[in-house]
């Protein structure tokens, strides 16, 4: 059904609040930020788009693609978000910035059911980026957005869309779809698949898990915050953020403390003053983060990185300057107002 004027601009309205807090837009995951494309990515967006690669199995990215093709999509898009009749974002990489794929929904003329479409550029392919990106607008169109069915689909020899689709709980239900395939001048009777709110809701409910973690802002003679850098290998490698670590069974917040800041930093806080500042609660695509932050200002032992870890005294005025976990920015505020 075409989506009423009204019920549009009220979904416009939601996705309007770009910056400040409880923004819907952009979408920061695990490796990801979600934004809409602007003008400047006209290049990146021509130059990833114009792989046949991506062109053969997208309905809509013609092939040749110029920059005048991206320049249009940018165009339209932005029309579509201003008007709340569709949105399409961008993946971009979150600790460069790199262009790497897009992802939209589309319910102009399916309301109140949305279709879930996503390219990549082949060189990000194979990473779970898709899914990254895919779980994520998921989210936001049956939160934000208020659809009550995602719909896609995927040409038969597309097994990569397939099995990103398959991940998300969007899977075959049995009706067919016809698609127009402009880079191949052709039209696909394709198996529709598809994923209603209570599908969601389940699956989103067994991703809740949660998870405690407990971390550390030790700070020094001069006021600085110690950061330390995931290492290559563990999950959001290369991120920023305050040393610590899951609290096991059987133990308590201060003693999976104590414990972790001797194993990754050789340092000894059985004596020191834990003083509890502030906690994150975040939901990560698969576990459910809570994590109290206790501040640190003695201990014994010299900071030495056990880990392989890279480590960064900041004053808590440039702690915005290093990239984090999605969970940690919420947290800056408390430690800039402690340390001044
Ligand atoms: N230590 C720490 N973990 C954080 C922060 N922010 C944040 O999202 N996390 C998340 O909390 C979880 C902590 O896991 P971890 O991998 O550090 O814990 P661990 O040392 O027990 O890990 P292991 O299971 O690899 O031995 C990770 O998913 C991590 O990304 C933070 O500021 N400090």
């Amino acid at each position: 059904m075409p989506i009423t004027e009204a019920e549009a601009g009220a979904i416009a309205g939601r996705l309007a609040e770009e910056g400040g807090c409880g923004a819907a837009l952009p979408l920061v995951t695990d490796r990801l930020v979600l934004r809409p494309p602007r003008p400047d990515d006209v290049a990146a967006v021509a130059a990833l788009a114009g792989a046949w690669s991506v062109a053969r199995f997208t309905a809509r990215i013609p092939h040749p693609y110029t920059e005048a093709d991206a320049r249009d999509w940018i165009c339209l898009e932005a029309g579509l978000r201003a008007r709340g009749e569709g949105l399409a974002l961008l993946l971009t990489d979150r600790t460069g910035g790199t262009v790497m794929g897009a992802v939209s929904v589309d319910w102009k003329q399916t309301w109140p059911a949305a279709e879930l479409g996503f390219w990549l550029g082949e060189a990000f392919r194979g990473r779970g980026l898709a899914e990254e990106a895919g779980r994520a607008m998921l989210r936001l169109a049956f939160e934000t957005i208020g659809v009550t069915e995602v719909f896609a689909s995927a040409h038969p020899e597309n097994t990569a869309s397939q099995r990103v689709q398959d991940a998300l709980g969007i899977r075959p239900d049995g009706r067919r779809m016809r698609v127009r395939a402009v880079a191949r001048n052709e039209t696909w009777d394709l198996a529709r698949r598809s994923m209603d709110r209570a599908a969601w809701e389940s699956d989103r409910a067994a991703r809740a898990r949660l998870l405690l973690v407990v971390a550390a802002a030790l700070v020094d003679a001069d006021g600085r915050v110690l950061l330390t850098r995931r290492p290559e290998g563990k999950p959001m490698a290369g991120l920023w953020e305050f040393p610590g670590g899951k609290v096991q069974d059987g133990e308590t917040p201060e003693r999976a403390l104590v414990r972790e800041l001797e194993e990754e930093l050789g340092i000894d806080t059985r004596t020191s003053c834990l003083a509890p500042l502030t906690f994150a609660s975040h939901a990560y695509e698969s576990f459910h983060l809570l994590m109290p932050l206790f501040v640190l200002r003695t201990w014994t032992g010299r900071v030495t990185p056990r880990e392989g870890q890279e480590i960064a005294w900041v004053r808590a005025a440039r702690l915005r300057d290093y990239p984090m976990p999605a969970a940690d920015p919420p947290l800056i505020p408390a430690l800039q107002d402690l340390l001044g």
